[in-house]
Formats: structure tokens, C-alpha cells, sequence
């Protein structure tokens, strides 16, 4: 782990169950590569898992089974480590190529900016040359705008241990957000592709599906059925990302699919175990067993997993890892801090509105001094803010270069659209918030409205509330000890047994046993798409009521444009259209909050 990052802490664990193919997998790592600094439950960095996945290949070895690694994009964005540096992803490159990965995809925080494209397939794929899988992802060069795979269409390989025959494919979702030097295939029209049809006619003892995909999304299972009707009885397991969750679900008897949550706090387990060796089994019907864990990414847990200790673990390679992650960190100065934040703010521990919930604190306090336009101070405003532009809570304590890019890595600008009537205003917001019900979004050629929240929520629809959570004391305060995990061992309810650490307590189709550690329950809040700051309106009057302005400057954050100009029009602006849209003020919302922080929190902690 690195420098100063939180001890880890102790959780009663559950075993890896190893089989004869054993799969470590990530996703949506998000340039998290340096681990959780502030929290202890996670502050294992790049360097550990590159020992980690030494020592358990080692084991794999031993008995004789195989063991892959494999990654499903959204590596970048979200994440001092990535983002701090200019260009963008400096360090990254060079410190993400040290794991050995033997089956990777791209997710759609790869494409959004054409530059992060151009360096993807400048270092990443070429860092990854036989391993890097596009399936349904072209790349357009820019000097002769020509367009090829990103980069081989399928890989068929053998493990290195039993000769199994992998046929692996990468996916990414149907995303249409991306810029102009990629072009994103449908799966659907993928999969009916003649290379694709030949592909699932290979000989294979498993197909191993890895994508930037939600596990329970449409187009793994247009996918899986492809290859099942081809394939009757061969296994065919799933590697899934985007959604941010740990998931799993077997599609049929002989498939598998799991999904590895986010940010490098979880690092997936799956083994298949059964016959797999095509030629060796007396029936291809025989019956496998599917496992997963999901593994937190916790020193004393990857201690676990491989009988070793803080002097045993760490391998050479590992160590100097993670040396680089600490010369990058050193370099780019992500401890430096803006300020301290007076307490935790959380995304979805607390409900929106609440004092402690990061949205309120946006909405009542950053926004109305941010979103001022010098020429337009003065006439009223409703400032919209997409919730999914904000990808991480802020614990009490110092908020660093590195907190700015972990809570805001976009490089979203306020727009304006000037002077729309209020009552054609004011609907806006009520119809971003129930646009699937009002609105039909699809037919319109505009995403689905559910991007504008974060991505849990495309997994999540209700809220997940249990009664003995602790992120909140009973005075409905955040706790406010400044870190998001209670170590386990330093306090207890009753005096009595220690109190589990606060963590994830995942339920899948599999049941409540998959993550590896054993933790106490967090609640889970689900946040409207977008929030609203009315800015700049006049003061009540004595009784408290005031009219609202004729008209107002409708502001909103870049990323949800083609939401606002389609709720405009079903609130009676039709004639509102990207022509009316202009820059409301200079600079990005990161650089903006971050110099509402240094102006507003005081800079000793
Ligand atoms: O400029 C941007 C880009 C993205 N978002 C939000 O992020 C999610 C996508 O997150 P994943 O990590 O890819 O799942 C998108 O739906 C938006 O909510 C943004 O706000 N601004």
C-alpha cells in the first residue's frame, strides 16, 4: 500500500474456493491504482495485486489448475493517479502494464474524450498486444482517418497449465457517447458479423465473454444466447462492468457471469470446476460448479488468501509497483491540500435532501457562489447539476488535489441557455427526475435518461436501508471519526463482541456468501438524476412568500445538454435548440469547487 494510506483492518473471512480455471478480474478501476488512502478497507495498491496475482499463480502451478487475470475497462477517469497530470494518464500507462492481464476490454470512460482514445490505442493496446480484445470497437486514426479494429476482434489461446482452449471475446455496451475517433458497433449487429459466426464455431473447452457490460444487461444476453445456440454444452463464463456493483448470475447450467464493483475496492474471484478439457471428458454434459468471491482490496485479506504476512507477501515486482505509484503521487502533489472538509458528505449513505449528503452541500452551498456569470450576476437562475458528475463521497478532514479528482474527474462546463420563461423553467428538473415515465427518450435519439445518475443506479431502483446500519448516529449526524470504515477491534456495541467493519454485504443470485470478508450493512439512498440551486431569486417578504421571477437563466452542467433541450421541449420550449446554448462561466465545475473549498473551509485540519 502506499505511504500514509489507512492500516488495513482484520474482517472474519471466507475461502476462495479454487476449481480447475480460476479468474482474478477488475473493472471500472477508474485510475484507483494506488488504493484507498483513506479507507482501510481498501488500501491495498496496484503493486499488491501484481504480488498477489505472482503468489496465487504460483498456487495455480502447484496444483496443477489455471489461473487468468482479466480487466473490463473504465480504467481511467476518477482518480488523482490518472487525472491530475497533463496530459491526463502520465504515470498511469506505465504503472497499469505492470499487471500481467490476460484478457482486457474498453469501457466507455476510455472513448468519451478523443485524446483518452488516441493514448488507449497509443499505449495500452500495444502495452497489450495479444491480449487487448474489441470486439464491436473500432478506432479511427486521426492523420489518415482510417478506420480499423481497436484491436483483434477475438483471442484463442491455451491456459499454460491443463491446454484448455479459450476462445475470448471483449464487449463494450451499446454507449453512444463517444467521441468522433470511435466508433462503438451495437452488439446486436455484432454478433451477427461473419468473423463473429466463425469465432463461436471454433474449438473451444470455454468461451470466456469479458466487456464493459452490466452483467444483467441486454446485450450479455444476446451474447450469451449466440454462443449457446452454437454451443450447446460448452461453459461459458462472463466477466461485467460498468454498473459499479458486485453481481453475479448464472445465465443457464453451464454459464456464469460475475461483476467486480468499482473503484479497486473489489478484486473478482470466479473458479469453474468439472471437466473442462473437451477431448479428456467422457460427456460434455458432465456438471461444473461455479464460484465467486468478491475480494476486498485489503492487504490483510490478500495476506489471507495466500498464508503469507507483511514480510512474505510483498514479491520485488509488487514492491516496485508500488514504489512507482508513490513517485506519481510524490510528483503530481496529490497531497496537497485545498482545505478541510468540516465533516463526511455522502452520495447514497444519507438521503437527499440531508445535511449530510453531498448533494445538499452543492445544491446550498457551492452552487449559488459558483454559478455567477460576471454579465449576468443579476438575473435569477436555476442551476442544474447532474448527480452522476459526482463519483465519490468526501470524508471529514483534508481535501486534497487527489479528493478533487476522486469527486469530480469530468471536465463538465456550466451551459446556459438566457431568459426562459419560469413556468417553461421550472418543469425542467421535475421531468429530468421522471423522464422515463414523461418523457420517451429513446424515440427521441437521446440516451436513456438513467445516465445522468450515477451508475449504481442502473443496477439499483430502491433504496437499501437496514435498520442497524451505522453511517448515520441516531442525531441523524455522519460520523465523524474521518474515515468511511470503523476499524474492527476498536470499539464493540455492548462492550461485548468487536463491531464488524462497515462494508459491502452483497446479495446476489448466488446468495449472501460472495464477499470475502464479513462486514456490517451500509445503506444505500437513490439519488434523483439531477438536483437544483435556485440562485440569485428574490427574498421572501415578511410573510415568508415572494413571486418567483418572469423569466431566468436556465444553467446546467454540459454533460446532460440533450436531456434539457428534450424535457424543454415538453415543458412549452420547443423552440429551444443547441443554437441558444452558451458557456455560462469560465472553467470547469472541478477547478470552480475547488476554489469554493479553498475559499470557504479552513486549511488546518
Ligand atoms: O462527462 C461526464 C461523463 C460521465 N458522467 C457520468 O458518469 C456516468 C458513467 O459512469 P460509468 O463509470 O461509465 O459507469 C454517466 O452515466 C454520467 O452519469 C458525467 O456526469 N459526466
Amino acid at each position: 500500500s502506499q505511504p500514509g494510506a489507512a492500516t488495513p483492518v482484520a474482517a472474519p473471512m471466507r475461502d476462495l474456493v479454487w476449481g480447475k480455471l480460476n479468474v482474478l478480474h477488475t473493472t471500472d478501476t477508474h485510475g484507483w491504482h494506488g488504493g484507498h488512502l483513506q479507507e482501510s478497507q481498501y488500501s491495498a495498491d496496484w503493486g499488491d495485486y501484481v504480488s498477489f496475482a505472482e503468489h496465487l499463480r504460483r498456487t495455480a502451478d502447484e496444483q496443477g489448475v489455471d489461473l487468468l487475470l482479466v480487466d473490463t475497462g473504465d480504467r481511467v477517469e476518477g482518480n488523482g493517479l490518472y487525472d491530475a497530470s497533463s496530459p491526463k494518464g502520465q504515470y498511469y500507462y506505465d504503472i497499469y502494464r505492470e499487471q500481467h492481464i490476460d484478457i482486457l476490454s474498453t469501457g466507455n470512460h476510455e472513448l468519451y474524450q478523443a485524446s483518452t482514445a488516441d493514448e488507449e490505442h497509443r499505449q495500452t493496446v500495444p502495452n497489450f498486444r495479444d491480449n487487448y480484445v474489441a470486439s464491436n470497437l473500432d478506432y479511427i486514426d486521426p492523420k489518415t482517418g482510417e478506420r480499423s479494429p481497436m484491436a483483434q476482434r477475438y483471442r484463442k489461446f491455451q491456459t499454460k497449465n491443463q491446454k484448455l482452449d479459450i476462445v475470448a471475446f471483449g464487449f463494450l455496451f451499446d454507449f453512444t457517447g463517444n467521441a468522433n475517433n470511435t466508433v462503438v458497433q451495437p452488439v446486436k449487429e455484432t454478433i451477427q458479423e461473419e468473423w463473429f459466426q466463425g469465432a463461436i464455431r471454433e474449438q473451444a473447452d470455454i468461451f470466456v465473454v469479458v466487456g464493459h457490460v452490466g452483467v444483467r444487461m441486454q446485450e450479455y444476453k444476446d451474447i450469451f444466447n449466440a454462443i449457446r445456440k452454437q454451443n450447446w454444452f460448452t461453459p461459458i463464463i462472463f466477466f461485467g462492468g460498468h454498473v459499479h456493483v458486485r453481481d453475479a448470475i448464472a445465465y443457464d447450467s453451464r454459464s456464469f457471469a460475475i461483476a467486480s464493483g468499482r473503484y479497486f475496492e473489489t478484486i473478482g474471484w470466479m473458479s469453474v470446476n468439472g471437466d473442462l478439457k473437451k477431448s479428456k471428458a467422457p460427456s460434455v454434459e458432465a456438471a461444473l460448479s461455479f464460484n465467486r468471491r468478491y475480494i476486498d482490496n485489503n492487504l490483510l485479506g490478500l495476506y489471507y488468501h495466500t498464508g503469507l504476512n507483511d514480510s512474505t507477501f510483498p514479491t520485488e515486482h509488487g514492491r516496485n509497483v508500488s514504489t512507482a505509484i508513490a513517485k506519481a503521487r510524490k510528483e503530481l502533489d496529490l497531497d496537497h491540500n485545498f482545505g478541510c472538509a468540516p465533516r463526511d458528505y455522502w452520495m447514497t449513505r444519507t438521503p437527499y435532501p440531508h445535511d449530510s449528503s453531498i448533494y445538499t452541500w452543492l445544491e446550498k452551498e457551492v452552487l449559488p457562489e459558483v454559478a455567477v456569470s460576471p454579465s449576468r450576476k443579476d438575473i435569477p437562475r436555476l442551476v442544474i447539476l447532474n448527480t452522476g458528475a459526482i463519483r465519490f463521497d468526501i470524508f471529514k478532514g483534508a481535501f486534497t488535489r487527489d479528493t478533487t479528482y476522486i469527486v469530480s474527474p469530468f471536465l463538465s462546463v456550466l451551459k446556459y441557455i438566457p431568459d426562459v420563461p419560469y413556468d417553461v423553467a421550472s418543469k425542467v428538473i421535475v421531468l429530468l427526475n421522471n423522464a422515463g415515465q414523461i418523457m420517451n427518450v429513446a424515440s427521441d435519439g437521446v440516451p436513456d435518461a438513467r445516465f445522468m445518475a450515477i451508475p449504481e443506479q442502473l443496477a439499483i431502483h430502491e433504496s437499501i436501508t437496514y435498520p442497524d446500519a451505522a453511517s448515520l448516529h441516531s442525531d441523524g449526524k455522519a460520523d465523524s471519526d474521518g474515515q468511511q470504515q470503523k476499524p474492527l477491534g476498536t470499539g464493540s456495541k455492548d462492550g461485548g463482541e468487536p463491531s464488524l467493519v462497515e462494508g459491502y454485504t452483497t446479495e446476489d443470485d448466488i446468495g449472501t456468501d460472495g464477499d470475502d470478508a464479513v462486514h456490517s450493512n451500509i445503506n444505500f439512498y437513490v439519488v434523483p438524476n439531477c438536483i437544483q440551486a435556485e440562485v440569485g431569486f428574490p427574498a421572501s417578504d415578511e410573510e415568508g412568500g415572494s413571486s418567483p421571477p418572469d423569466t431566468v437563466d436556465l444553467v446546467f452542467f454540459d454533460f446532460i445538454q440533450p436531456w434539457v433541450l428534450l424535457a424543454l421541449k415538453f415543458s412549452g420550449g420547443e423552440d429551444y435548440s443547441a443554437k441558444d446554448i452558451q458557456q455560462y462561466v469560465e472553467g470547469t465545475f472541478t477547478e470552480l469547487m475547488v476554489g469554493w473549498i479553498k475559499e470557504n473551509w479552513p486549511k488546518d485540519c
